[in-house]
C-alpha cells in the first residue's frame, strides 16, 4: 500500500492511492453483490457529459468502467456540445425520476453557455453522489450537519489520509485552492475533522511561508509541480490533488501529467506524499462508487422494509434514532426531555427551526441562508414523535390547533389522505419511518380518566400503556373543536358544549406556548372568578 524509498534522497512514505482504491473497489463490489442477492437490485449511476472535451471523455469512460467492475450498472448520457441548458436540466430531471439510477454525475466543465450551478442544482440531493448541491455543500459547512453526500476528491483525500495512519484532529492544515469541487469542500471537512485550517489562493501573498507550517498539505491548485520541497515542513503529509498535462516528447501521448508538487522534492522532505498519477485520482473514482452504493443501500432499505423489518441489515444505525425509536421497548418510547422547538409561519408555510436538539437535525429540516425550516409534514412527524414542539406565531389565526386543522386539509389534499402516504412522503424526504410504529396517542374516551380541574394529560406524556391508541392525526381531524376560551373556562362555557355532547365525556384541549394539555372532568365545579 504504501512503500518508503530506500535511496537517501527519497525519505518519504509514498502513499500508493490506486492499491487504496482498488480495494475499496473489491469492497464496494462485494456489497454490490450481497445487495444485489438479497434485494435483487443493483446500484445504478448516471454520468452525463456534453460535448467533446479529450479529458472529460477520459474521465467519464474511466468512471463507466469502474462501475462495470464493481457491479454497478451505469446509464451513459453524451450530449451534444451545442445542447441547450433547457434540455440538459430535462435529462436531470428524467435521471432524478428514475428509480433505477441512484447516482447522476455531470461531468465538469459544461460548455460556457450552460450555468453548472442551474443545472447541478436540478440534481435530487438523495442522487447527488458528486456532492456538489449547493443543500450539500452547506451543509458541510455548517457545524452539527451531515451533507448526504460528501463530494468524491475531497474525501477521497481524508480516506487516504486515514489509511496511512495520518491523524488529523488538532493539526495545522493547509489547502492550496478554494474551487467548489476540491479545494473549498476538503477544507471544510478538515475542519469538521478538528484541524485548523488555512486557505490558500491564487490572491495570498507569500503561500510559500504559510504553506511551510502545514502538518498537512492539500494541493489543489492546478499549478504544475508549483510547491517546492522548500515549502514543505519535514515530515509534513502530502497530498496532491493537482493532475496537470505537462508536454514531454519522450511520450508517445506528448505528454505526461504532474502533480502541483514538485514530487521529486517532495519526496525528500515530506512524512508521506501522493504521486500523480497513481494518488488521489483512483480514490476519487472509488469513492463516486462508495457514494453510489450508499445512496441506492439509502433507497433500498426504504422501499423494501415497509415497517416489517424485512432488511434490517441496511437500515440507518443511528444510536439516537434507535434509542428513542425502538419497536417492542415501549419504556424507550418516552418523549425526549430537550424537544426542538420551531415557530409556524403561516406565510411562508413553513415552521422555523429556533431550538435544535439531537441528531435529528443533521438530516431534518432545509436550511436557508443559516436558518433552517421544516415543512408541515416534518412537523407533523416531528411532533408526533415528541421531538418537536411547535410555537405559534403569536397571531390569533395560527394557533396550534388551527395548524393541524389547516394544514393537515392541506397534507391530505397533496399526500393523498392516508398516513401510509405521509410515510412515503416522509420517506422521500430521508426519514426512517419504519421505526416508528407507535403513534402518538392519548387516553380514549372509555378510559377512566378523570382529574378534576387539572391537566390529565400534556403533550408529549403520551399514554403508551392504553389499548386505545389513536395517532394525533386521527385525532386532530376527528375532533370537534369549538372557539378558544380564555382560561380557566367559566361553567357555563363548560356547560354548553357538555350538553352537545350527549353523554360522551368531554375532553378540552388547552394550548399555550406550543404545550397542548387535554383536560377531563367528571363534574365541573369552578369556582367563579372575579
Ligand atoms: N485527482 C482528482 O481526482 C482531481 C484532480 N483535480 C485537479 O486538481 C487541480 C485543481 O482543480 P480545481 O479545483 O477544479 O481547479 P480550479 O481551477 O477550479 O481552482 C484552482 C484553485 O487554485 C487556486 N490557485 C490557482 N493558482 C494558484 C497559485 N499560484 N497559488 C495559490 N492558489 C492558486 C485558485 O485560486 P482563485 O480562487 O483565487 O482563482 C483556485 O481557487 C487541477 O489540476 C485538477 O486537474 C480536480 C478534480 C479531481
Ligand atoms: N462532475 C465532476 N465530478 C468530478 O469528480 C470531476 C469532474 N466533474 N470534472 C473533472 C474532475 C477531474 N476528476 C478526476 C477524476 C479521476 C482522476 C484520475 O483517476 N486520475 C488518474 C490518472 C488518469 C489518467 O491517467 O489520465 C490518476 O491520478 O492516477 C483524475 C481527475 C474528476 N473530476
Amino acid at each position: 500500500m504504501a512503500t518508503t524509498s530506500s535511496s537517501a534522497d527519497h525519505k518519504a512514505t509514498i502513499i500508493d492511492g490506486k492499491a487504496i482504491a482498488q480495494i475499496i473497489r473489491s469492497e464496494i463490489a462485494s456489497e454490490v453483490q450481497d445487495l444485489s442477492k438479497k434485494c435483487g437490485k443493483v446500484p445504478g449511476l448516471a454520468v452525463v457529459i456534453v460535448g467533446n472535451r479529450k479529458d472529460s471523455q477520459s474521465y467519464v469512460s474511466m468512471k463507466r468502467k469502474a462501475c462495470a467492475e464493481v457491479g454497478i450498472k451505469s446509464f451513459d448520457l453524451d450530449l451534444p456540445e451545442d445542447v441547450s441548458q433547457d434540455e440538459v436540466i430535462s435529462k436531470v430531471h428524467e435521471l432524478n425520476a428514475n428509480p433505477e439510477v441512484h447516482g447522476i454525475l455531470v461531468q465538469l466543465p459544461l460548455p460556457k453557455h450552460i450555468n453548472e450551478e442551474k443545472v447541478l442544482t436540478e440534481i435530487s440531493i438523495d442522487k447527488d453522489v458528486d456532492g456538489f448541491h449547493p443543500l450539500n455543500i452547506g451543509k458541510l459547512a455548517m457545524k452539527g450537519r451531515d451533507p448526504l453526500f460528501l463530494p468524491c476528491t475531497p474525501k477521497g483525500c481524508l480516506e487516504l489520509l486515514s489509511r496511512s495512519g495520518v491523524s488529523i484532529k488538532g493539526k495545522k492544515a493547509v489547502v492550496v485552492g478554494r474551487s467548489n469541487i476540491v479545494g473549498l469542500p476538503v477544507a471544510l471537512l478538515l475542519l469538521k475533522e478538528d484541524a485548523t485550517v488555512t486557505i490558500v489562493h491564487s490572491r495570498t501573498p507569500d503561500p510559500e511561508h504559510i504553506i511551510r507550517e502545514a502538518d498537512i498539505i492539500i494541493a489543489a491548485a492546478g499549478q504544475p509541480m508549483m510547491i517546492k520541497g522548500s515549502w514543505i515542513k519535514p515530515g509534513a503529509a502530502v497530498i496532491d490533488v493537482g493532475t496537470n498535462a505537462v508536454d514531454d516528447s519522450s511520450r508517445k501521448s506528448g505528454y505526461r501529467l504532474v502533480g502541483d508538487v514538485d514530487f521529486h522534492e517532495g519526496c525528500k522532505v515530506a512524512g508521506c506524499i501522493t504521486p500523480v498519477p497513481g494518488g488521489v485520482g483512483p480514490l476519487t473514482v472509488a469513492m463516486l462508487l462508495k457514494n453510489t452504493l450508499d445512496g441506492a443501500k439509502r433507497v433500498i432499505s426504504q422501499t423494501t422494509d415497509d415497517g416489517e423489518n424485512s432488511h434490517g441489515q441496511y437500515t440507518n444505525n443511528d444510536d439516537e434514532e434507535e434509542y428513542f425509536y425502538a419497536p417492542g421497548s415501549l419504556s424507550k418510547l418516552q418523549p425526549r426531555k430537550v424537544v426542538s422547538k420551531a415557530r409556524w409561519y403561516a406565510k411562508t408555510e413553513m415552521a422555523k427551526v429556533t431550538i435544535q436538539k439531537g441528531s435529528l437535525w443533521k438530516t431534518a429540516g432545509i436550511a436557508r441562508s443559516g436558518i433552517v425550516y421544516c415543512s408541515i409534514e416534518e412537523v407533523l412527524f416531528l411532533a408526533e414523535i415528541g421531538a418537536l414542539l411547535l410555537l405559534d406565531d403569536c397571531s390569533a389565526s395560527s394557533s396550534l390547533d388551527d395548524i393541524y386543522i389547516q394544514r393537515l386539509q392541506i397534507v391530505k389534499a397533496g399526500v393523498g389522505g392516508s398516513s401510509l402516504r405521509l410515510k412515503k412522503q416522509l420517506k422521500s424526504l430521508g426519514y426512517i419511518v419504519r421505526r416508528h410504529g407507535v403513534p402518538w396517542s392519548f387516553k380514549g374516551a372509555n378510559s377512566n380518566e378523570s382529574v378534576s380541574g387539572k391537566c390529565a394529560l400534556e403533550s408529549g406524556s403520551v399514554d403508551l400503556e392504553s389499548e386505545n391508541k389513536r395517532s394525533i392525526i386521527e385525532m386532530f381531524s376527528g375532533m370537534q373543536i369549538n372557539e378558544a376560551w380564555g382560561y380557566p373556562p367559566s361553567k357555563a362555557e363548560i356547560e354548553a358544549p357538555e350538553r352537545q355532547c350527549v353523554g360522551v365525556p368531554l375532553k378540552f384541549c388547552q394550548v399555550e406556548h406550543g404545550r397542548v394539555s387535554l383536560f377531563s372532568f367528571d363534574r365541573v365545579e369552578l369556582p367563579v372568578l372575579p
